[in-house]
Protein backbone atom coordinates (compact mmCIF):
# COMPACT_ATOMS: atom_id res chain seq x y z
CA UNK A 1 0.00 0.00 0.00
CA UNK A 2 1.51 3.27 -1.10
CA UNK A 3 0.70 5.46 1.85
CA UNK A 4 3.99 6.22 3.60
CA UNK A 5 5.16 9.77 2.84
CA UNK A 6 6.82 9.97 -0.57
CA UNK A 7 6.27 6.21 -1.03
CA UNK A 8 5.13 7.06 -4.59
CA UNK A 9 8.04 9.42 -5.24
CA UNK A 10 10.56 6.78 -4.12
CA UNK A 11 9.44 4.77 -7.16
CA UNK A 12 10.24 7.64 -9.56
CA UNK A 13 13.59 8.44 -11.27
CA UNK A 14 14.32 11.44 -9.09
CA UNK A 15 17.75 11.45 -7.42
CA UNK A 16 17.25 10.75 -3.73
CA UNK A 17 19.63 12.14 -1.17
CA UNK A 18 22.11 9.29 -0.80
CA UNK A 19 22.55 8.42 -4.47
CA UNK A 20 23.09 12.04 -5.58
CA UNK A 21 26.89 11.81 -5.63
CA UNK A 22 27.05 8.55 -7.68
CA UNK A 23 24.98 9.66 -10.70
CA UNK A 24 26.55 11.36 -13.75
CA UNK A 25 24.88 14.58 -15.02
CA UNK A 26 22.14 13.76 -17.55
CA UNK A 27 19.25 11.28 -17.76
CA UNK A 28 18.88 9.06 -14.69
CA UNK A 29 17.04 6.27 -16.53
CA UNK A 30 17.33 5.65 -20.27
CA UNK A 31 13.82 5.14 -21.65
CA UNK A 32 13.04 2.17 -23.91
CA UNK A 33 10.18 2.98 -26.27
CA UNK A 34 9.26 -0.68 -26.85
CA UNK A 35 8.70 -1.16 -23.12
CA UNK A 36 6.20 1.71 -22.76
CA UNK A 37 2.78 0.45 -21.76
CA UNK A 38 0.40 0.92 -24.74
CA UNK A 39 -2.87 1.17 -22.83
CA UNK A 40 -3.94 3.69 -20.16
CA UNK A 41 -3.45 2.90 -16.48
CA UNK A 42 -6.40 1.36 -14.69
CA UNK A 43 -8.76 3.67 -12.86
CA UNK A 44 -10.99 2.78 -9.92
CA UNK A 45 -14.52 1.75 -10.79
CA UNK A 46 -16.76 4.40 -12.50
CA UNK A 47 -13.75 6.69 -13.13
CA UNK A 48 -12.85 7.16 -16.80
CA UNK A 49 -10.07 8.89 -18.77
CA UNK A 50 -11.07 11.83 -20.96
CA UNK A 51 -9.01 13.93 -23.38
CA UNK A 52 -10.04 17.53 -22.78
CA UNK A 53 -10.61 19.74 -25.84
CA UNK A 54 -10.10 23.24 -24.42
CA UNK A 55 -11.45 24.76 -27.64
CA UNK A 56 -14.82 23.23 -26.78
CA UNK A 57 -16.66 25.79 -24.63
CA UNK A 58 -18.45 23.24 -22.46
CA UNK A 59 -15.30 21.22 -21.72
CA UNK A 60 -13.31 24.41 -21.08
CA UNK A 61 -16.01 25.47 -18.59
CA UNK A 62 -15.67 22.12 -16.79
CA UNK A 63 -11.90 22.59 -16.44
CA UNK A 64 -12.36 26.20 -15.34
CA UNK A 65 -14.83 25.21 -12.59
CA UNK A 66 -12.74 22.28 -11.34
CA UNK A 67 -9.69 24.54 -10.95
CA UNK A 68 -11.63 27.52 -9.57
CA UNK A 69 -13.04 25.36 -6.76
CA UNK A 70 -10.24 22.84 -6.13
CA UNK A 71 -6.84 24.15 -7.25
CA UNK A 72 -3.94 25.79 -5.39
CA UNK A 73 -4.56 27.96 -2.34
CA UNK A 74 -2.11 30.07 -0.38
CA UNK A 75 -0.77 28.71 2.90
CA UNK A 76 -3.50 30.40 4.94
CA UNK A 77 -6.30 29.19 2.62
CA UNK A 78 -7.43 32.78 2.08
CA UNK A 79 -6.90 32.85 -1.71
CA UNK A 80 -7.30 30.32 -4.50
CA UNK A 81 -6.04 30.72 -8.06
CA UNK A 82 -8.80 31.52 -10.54
CA UNK A 83 -7.32 30.82 -14.00
CA UNK A 84 -9.66 32.08 -16.73
CA UNK A 85 -10.65 30.00 -19.78
CA UNK A 86 -8.80 32.36 -22.12
CA UNK A 87 -5.71 32.05 -19.87
CA UNK A 88 -5.94 28.22 -19.96
CA UNK A 89 -6.18 28.27 -23.77
CA UNK A 90 -3.03 30.46 -23.86
CA UNK A 91 -1.13 28.29 -21.38
CA UNK A 92 -2.19 24.89 -22.75
CA UNK A 93 -2.60 25.27 -26.52
CA UNK A 94 0.90 26.36 -27.62
CA UNK A 95 2.37 25.44 -31.03
CA UNK A 96 2.98 21.67 -31.29
CA UNK A 97 0.58 20.68 -28.49
CA UNK A 98 -0.64 17.01 -28.41
CA UNK A 99 -4.38 16.32 -28.13
CA UNK A 100 -3.89 13.59 -25.50
CA UNK A 101 -1.74 15.70 -23.14
CA UNK A 102 -4.72 17.52 -21.55
CA UNK A 103 -5.95 14.65 -19.40
CA UNK A 104 -9.22 14.62 -17.50
CA UNK A 105 -10.82 12.00 -15.25
CA UNK A 106 -14.63 11.93 -15.14
CA UNK A 107 -17.23 10.26 -12.96
CA UNK A 108 -20.76 10.29 -14.47
CA UNK A 109 -19.69 12.96 -17.02
CA UNK A 110 -18.39 15.20 -14.20
CA UNK A 111 -14.72 16.25 -14.31
CA UNK A 112 -13.00 15.31 -11.04
CA UNK A 113 -9.34 15.17 -11.99
CA UNK A 114 -6.98 16.97 -14.38
CA UNK A 115 -3.30 17.08 -15.35
CA UNK A 116 -1.57 18.68 -18.35
CA UNK A 117 1.64 18.55 -20.35
CA UNK A 118 2.93 20.85 -23.08
CA UNK A 119 5.94 20.07 -25.32
CA UNK A 120 9.05 22.17 -24.64
CA UNK A 121 12.74 22.03 -25.53
CA UNK A 122 14.64 22.79 -22.33
CA UNK A 123 18.28 23.88 -22.39
CA UNK A 124 19.94 22.47 -19.27
CA UNK A 125 23.22 23.90 -17.98
CA UNK A 126 24.91 24.16 -21.39
CA UNK A 127 24.20 24.49 -25.08
CA UNK A 128 24.70 20.74 -25.69
CA UNK A 129 21.79 19.70 -23.46
CA UNK A 130 18.80 20.68 -25.59
CA UNK A 131 16.22 18.21 -24.27
CA UNK A 132 12.76 17.75 -25.83
CA UNK A 133 10.48 17.13 -22.86
CA UNK A 134 7.17 18.01 -21.30
CA UNK A 135 6.21 20.83 -18.96
CA UNK A 136 3.70 19.46 -16.46
CA UNK A 137 1.05 21.65 -14.84
CA UNK A 138 -2.48 21.90 -13.44
CA UNK A 139 -2.48 18.67 -11.43
CA UNK A 140 -5.83 18.92 -9.66
CA UNK A 141 -8.13 16.43 -7.89
CA UNK A 142 -11.59 17.45 -6.68
CA UNK A 143 -11.58 18.15 -2.92
CA UNK A 144 -14.35 15.60 -2.37
CA UNK A 145 -12.42 12.63 -3.80
CA UNK A 146 -8.92 13.18 -2.42
CA UNK A 147 -7.08 10.29 -0.70
CA UNK A 148 -8.28 7.95 -3.45
CA UNK A 149 -4.67 7.92 -4.68
CA UNK A 150 -5.89 9.51 -7.94
CA UNK A 151 -2.99 12.00 -8.17
CA UNK A 152 -0.28 9.30 -8.53
CA UNK A 153 -2.35 7.64 -11.29
CA UNK A 154 -2.72 10.99 -13.11
CA UNK A 155 1.05 11.47 -12.88
CA UNK A 156 1.75 7.94 -14.15
CA UNK A 157 -0.70 8.33 -17.04
CA UNK A 158 0.72 11.64 -18.28
CA UNK A 159 4.21 10.11 -17.90
CA UNK A 160 3.13 7.16 -20.06
CA UNK A 161 1.72 9.48 -22.75
CA UNK A 162 4.98 11.46 -22.75
CA UNK A 163 7.12 8.31 -22.93
CA UNK A 164 5.07 7.10 -25.92
CA UNK A 165 6.26 10.24 -27.72
CA UNK A 166 9.84 9.12 -26.94
CA UNK A 167 10.36 11.91 -24.41
CA UNK A 168 11.86 10.98 -21.05
CA UNK A 169 12.15 14.18 -19.01
CA UNK A 170 9.73 16.67 -17.47
CA UNK A 171 9.90 20.08 -15.81
CA UNK A 172 7.35 21.33 -13.28
CA UNK A 173 6.95 23.60 -10.25
CA UNK A 174 4.97 23.35 -7.03
CA UNK A 175 4.55 25.20 -3.77
CA UNK A 176 5.05 21.94 -1.85
CA UNK A 177 8.33 20.07 -1.38
CA UNK A 178 8.42 16.49 -2.74
CA UNK A 179 11.62 14.64 -3.82
CA UNK A 180 13.70 16.48 -5.06
CA UNK A 181 13.67 20.22 -5.88
CA UNK A 182 16.37 21.52 -8.23
CA UNK A 183 15.72 25.05 -6.98
CA UNK A 184 13.70 26.69 -4.21
CA UNK A 185 12.65 30.15 -5.32
CA UNK A 186 10.73 32.76 -3.37
CA UNK A 187 7.95 35.04 -4.48
CA UNK A 188 7.57 38.76 -3.80
CA UNK A 189 4.64 41.12 -3.98
CA UNK A 190 4.51 44.82 -4.86
CA UNK A 191 1.40 46.62 -3.70
CA UNK A 192 -0.47 48.58 -6.41
CA UNK A 193 -3.79 49.06 -4.56
CA UNK A 194 -2.76 49.31 -0.91
CA UNK A 195 -6.28 49.92 0.40
CA UNK A 196 -7.79 46.81 -1.20
CA UNK A 197 -4.83 44.59 -0.18
CA UNK A 198 -5.38 45.58 3.44
CA UNK A 199 -9.17 45.12 3.20
CA UNK A 200 -8.87 41.59 1.77
CA UNK A 201 -6.28 40.66 4.39
CA UNK A 202 -3.44 40.21 1.89
CA UNK A 203 -1.40 42.95 3.62
CA UNK A 204 -1.58 43.99 7.24
CA UNK A 205 -0.90 47.31 8.96
CA UNK A 206 1.58 47.54 11.84
CA UNK A 207 0.79 49.85 14.77
CA UNK A 208 2.44 52.91 13.27
CA UNK A 209 1.03 52.42 9.74
CA UNK A 210 -2.24 53.82 8.38
CA UNK A 211 -4.02 53.04 5.11
CA UNK A 212 -3.41 56.54 3.73
CA UNK A 213 0.28 56.32 4.70
CA UNK A 214 0.49 53.02 2.78
CA UNK A 215 -1.27 54.53 -0.24
CA UNK A 216 1.25 57.39 -0.34
CA UNK A 217 4.18 55.01 0.08
CA UNK A 218 3.14 52.83 -2.90
CA UNK A 219 1.78 55.65 -5.09
CA UNK A 220 2.86 55.49 -8.75
CA UNK A 221 3.01 58.10 -11.55
CA UNK A 222 0.16 58.13 -14.06
CA UNK A 223 2.38 57.35 -17.06
CA UNK A 224 5.50 55.17 -17.65
CA UNK A 225 8.89 56.90 -17.69
CA UNK A 226 10.61 55.22 -20.65
CA UNK A 227 10.20 57.10 -23.95
CA UNK A 228 8.94 54.86 -26.76
CA UNK A 229 7.32 52.25 -24.51
CA UNK A 230 4.15 50.80 -26.10
CA UNK A 231 2.17 47.53 -26.35
CA UNK A 232 3.91 44.86 -28.44
CA UNK A 233 2.56 44.35 -31.97
CA UNK A 234 2.97 41.55 -34.55
CA UNK A 235 5.68 43.56 -36.37
CA UNK A 236 7.87 43.34 -33.22
CA UNK A 237 7.96 39.51 -33.12
CA UNK A 238 11.32 39.01 -34.89
CA UNK A 239 13.13 41.59 -32.70
CA UNK A 240 11.54 40.30 -29.47
CA UNK A 241 12.57 36.73 -30.38
CA UNK A 242 16.18 37.80 -30.88
CA UNK A 243 16.28 39.86 -27.66
CA UNK A 244 14.70 37.04 -25.63
CA UNK A 245 16.87 34.17 -26.96
CA UNK A 246 20.03 36.24 -26.48
CA UNK A 247 19.07 37.17 -22.92
CA UNK A 248 18.07 33.65 -21.82
CA UNK A 249 21.54 32.27 -22.64
CA UNK A 250 22.64 33.85 -19.33
CA UNK A 251 20.82 31.16 -17.37
CA UNK A 252 21.26 27.45 -16.66
CA UNK A 253 17.65 26.50 -17.40
CA UNK A 254 15.90 28.16 -20.35
CA UNK A 255 13.74 27.62 -23.46
CA UNK A 256 14.78 28.73 -26.94
CA UNK A 257 11.88 30.44 -28.75
CA UNK A 258 10.92 30.40 -32.45
CA UNK A 259 9.07 33.42 -33.91
CA UNK A 260 5.95 31.23 -33.88
CA UNK A 261 6.35 30.60 -30.15
CA UNK A 262 7.03 34.29 -29.39
CA UNK A 263 3.82 35.13 -31.27
CA UNK A 264 1.93 32.67 -29.06
CA UNK A 265 3.50 33.50 -25.69
CA UNK A 266 3.99 37.28 -25.98
CA UNK A 267 1.49 38.94 -28.36
CA UNK A 268 -0.92 40.75 -26.01
CA UNK A 269 -4.16 38.96 -25.15
CA UNK A 270 -6.69 40.96 -23.12
CA UNK A 271 -6.83 39.81 -19.48
CA UNK A 272 -4.22 37.11 -20.17
CA UNK A 273 -0.78 38.42 -21.21
CA UNK A 274 0.52 42.00 -21.53
CA UNK A 275 3.79 42.73 -23.32
CA UNK A 276 5.27 46.20 -23.85
CA UNK A 277 8.27 47.00 -26.02
CA UNK A 278 10.60 50.01 -25.95
CA UNK A 279 10.95 51.30 -29.52
CA UNK A 280 13.80 53.70 -30.29
CA UNK A 281 14.37 55.66 -33.56
CA UNK A 282 14.19 53.66 -36.82
CA UNK A 283 11.85 51.16 -35.12
CA UNK A 284 14.64 49.46 -33.15
CA UNK A 285 13.28 47.56 -30.14
CA UNK A 286 15.83 47.62 -27.30
CA UNK A 287 13.83 46.25 -24.33
CA UNK A 288 10.56 44.59 -23.45
CA UNK A 289 8.57 43.70 -20.34
CA UNK A 290 5.71 41.23 -19.88
CA UNK A 291 3.32 40.13 -17.16
CA UNK A 292 0.40 37.68 -17.06
CA UNK A 293 -3.02 37.94 -15.43
CA UNK A 294 -3.79 35.39 -12.70
CA UNK A 295 -6.50 36.50 -10.29
CA UNK A 296 -7.01 34.74 -6.98
CA UNK A 297 -10.47 34.20 -5.60
CA UNK A 298 -10.76 35.71 -2.12
CA UNK A 299 -12.27 32.77 -0.29
CA UNK A 300 -14.21 34.66 2.39
CA UNK A 301 -14.53 38.43 2.29
CA UNK A 302 -17.66 40.59 2.54
CA UNK A 303 -16.47 43.23 0.10
CA UNK A 304 -14.27 41.55 -2.55
CA UNK A 305 -14.49 38.26 -4.46
CA UNK A 306 -11.13 38.54 -6.26
CA UNK A 307 -7.57 39.80 -5.94
CA UNK A 308 -6.32 41.04 -9.33
CA UNK A 309 -2.68 39.94 -9.57
CA UNK A 310 -0.17 40.54 -12.35
CA UNK A 311 2.76 38.11 -12.44
CA UNK A 312 6.14 39.09 -13.87
CA UNK A 313 6.79 36.94 -16.96
CA UNK A 314 9.96 37.67 -19.06
CA UNK A 315 11.68 41.08 -19.06
CA UNK A 316 14.70 41.97 -21.19
CA UNK A 317 16.49 45.28 -20.59
CA UNK A 318 19.41 45.94 -22.95
CA UNK A 319 19.32 49.78 -23.03
CA UNK A 320 16.84 50.79 -20.31
CA UNK A 321 18.00 50.19 -16.71
CA UNK A 322 16.12 47.10 -15.39
CA UNK A 323 14.82 49.07 -12.37
CA UNK A 324 13.31 51.75 -14.62
CA UNK A 325 11.84 49.13 -16.98
CA UNK A 326 10.19 47.31 -14.06
CA UNK A 327 9.01 50.59 -12.50
CA UNK A 328 7.19 51.12 -15.80
CA UNK A 329 5.81 47.57 -15.52
CA UNK A 330 4.27 48.52 -12.14
CA UNK A 331 2.77 51.71 -13.60
CA UNK A 332 1.36 49.87 -16.63
CA UNK A 333 -0.05 47.07 -14.45
CA UNK A 334 -1.65 49.61 -12.10
CA UNK A 335 -3.21 51.35 -15.12
CA UNK A 336 -4.56 47.97 -16.33
CA UNK A 337 -6.38 47.63 -12.99
CA UNK A 338 -4.18 45.21 -11.02
CA UNK A 339 -4.09 45.26 -7.23
CA UNK A 340 -0.69 43.60 -6.80
CA UNK A 341 2.36 42.77 -8.95
CA UNK A 342 4.07 39.43 -8.14
CA UNK A 343 7.57 38.25 -9.04
CA UNK A 344 9.88 35.35 -8.21
CA UNK A 345 13.53 35.86 -7.22
CA UNK A 346 14.65 34.13 -10.46
CA UNK A 347 16.60 35.56 -13.45
CA UNK A 348 17.69 39.17 -12.69
CA UNK A 349 14.66 39.94 -10.55
CA UNK A 350 16.79 40.43 -7.43
CA UNK A 351 18.07 43.61 -9.09
CA UNK A 352 14.73 45.38 -8.77
CA UNK A 353 12.76 43.67 -5.97
CA UNK A 354 14.09 45.74 -3.08
CA UNK A 355 14.42 49.09 -4.84
CA UNK A 356 10.82 48.90 -6.14
CA UNK A 357 9.47 48.02 -2.68
CA UNK A 358 8.44 44.38 -3.25
CA UNK A 359 7.71 42.51 -0.01
CA UNK A 360 8.59 38.82 0.46
CA UNK A 361 5.67 36.39 0.20
CA UNK A 362 5.00 33.72 2.81
CA UNK A 363 6.00 30.70 0.75
CA UNK A 364 8.21 29.39 -2.00
CA UNK A 365 7.93 27.92 -5.47
CA UNK A 366 10.04 24.80 -6.03
CA UNK A 367 11.35 23.81 -9.47
CA UNK A 368 11.62 20.12 -10.41
CA UNK A 369 13.31 18.19 -13.21
CA UNK A 370 12.08 14.59 -13.71
CA UNK A 371 14.69 11.99 -14.75
CA UNK A 372 17.65 14.36 -15.03
CA UNK A 373 20.72 14.68 -12.79
CA UNK A 374 22.21 18.17 -12.69
CA UNK A 375 25.97 18.74 -12.31
CA UNK A 376 25.53 20.14 -8.80
CA UNK A 377 22.01 18.86 -7.94
CA UNK A 378 20.70 22.35 -7.16
CA UNK A 379 20.49 25.64 -9.07
CA UNK A 380 20.38 29.08 -7.48
CA UNK A 381 17.16 31.02 -8.22
CA UNK A 382 19.13 33.52 -10.33
CA UNK A 383 20.25 30.61 -12.57
CA UNK A 384 16.62 29.78 -13.45
CA UNK A 385 15.48 31.27 -16.77
CA UNK A 386 12.01 29.73 -17.08
CA UNK A 387 8.66 30.97 -15.77
CA UNK A 388 5.86 28.37 -15.39
CA UNK A 389 2.35 29.84 -15.03
C1 LIG B 1 3.35 27.98 -10.93
N1 LIG B 1 2.11 27.15 -11.04
C2 LIG B 1 2.42 25.70 -11.08
C3 LIG B 1 1.06 27.54 -10.10
C4 LIG B 1 1.41 27.31 -8.67
N2 LIG B 1 1.21 26.14 -8.04
N3 LIG B 1 1.63 26.28 -6.74
C5 LIG B 1 2.06 27.56 -6.54
C6 LIG B 1 2.58 28.21 -5.41
C7 LIG B 1 2.97 29.54 -5.52
C8 LIG B 1 2.86 30.21 -6.77
C9 LIG B 1 3.30 31.60 -6.92
C10 LIG B 1 4.21 31.92 -7.94
C11 LIG B 1 4.65 33.22 -8.08
C12 LIG B 1 4.17 34.20 -7.20
F1 LIG B 1 4.60 35.45 -7.32
C13 LIG B 1 3.22 33.90 -6.17
C14 LIG B 1 2.80 32.58 -6.04
O1 LIG B 1 1.90 32.17 -5.09
C15 LIG B 1 1.41 33.15 -4.19
C16 LIG B 1 0.67 32.38 -3.11
N4 LIG B 1 -0.60 31.91 -3.65
C17 LIG B 1 -0.86 30.63 -3.94
C18 LIG B 1 -2.18 30.62 -4.38
N5 LIG B 1 -2.65 31.89 -4.37
C19 LIG B 1 -1.64 32.69 -3.93
C20 LIG B 1 2.33 29.57 -7.88
C21 LIG B 1 1.94 28.24 -7.75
Amino acid sequence: KLNKPHQFWQTQPMPNINEMDKLKPGPIQLGVLAEVRKDPFNLIDKFEWFNVDLRNEEQAQQVYTLLKENYVEDDDNMFRFDYSIEFLRWALLPPGQYSDWLIGVRVNQKLVGFITGIPVTLHIENEQNKVKMTEINFLCVHKKIRANRLAPVLIKEITRRVHIKNMWQAVYTAGIVVPTPISQTRYYHRSLNAKKLIEVGFSSLSARQTISRQQKLYKLPEEPKTPGIRPMKKKDVAQVTKLLNEYLKNFKLYFKYTDEEVKHWFLPRKDVISTYVVEKEQGIVTDFLSFYNLPSQVIKNPKYTHLRAAYSYYNVATQTPIVQLMYDALILAKNEGYDVFNALDIMDNEKFLKELMFCPGDGQLNYYLYNWKLENDMLKPEEIGIVLV
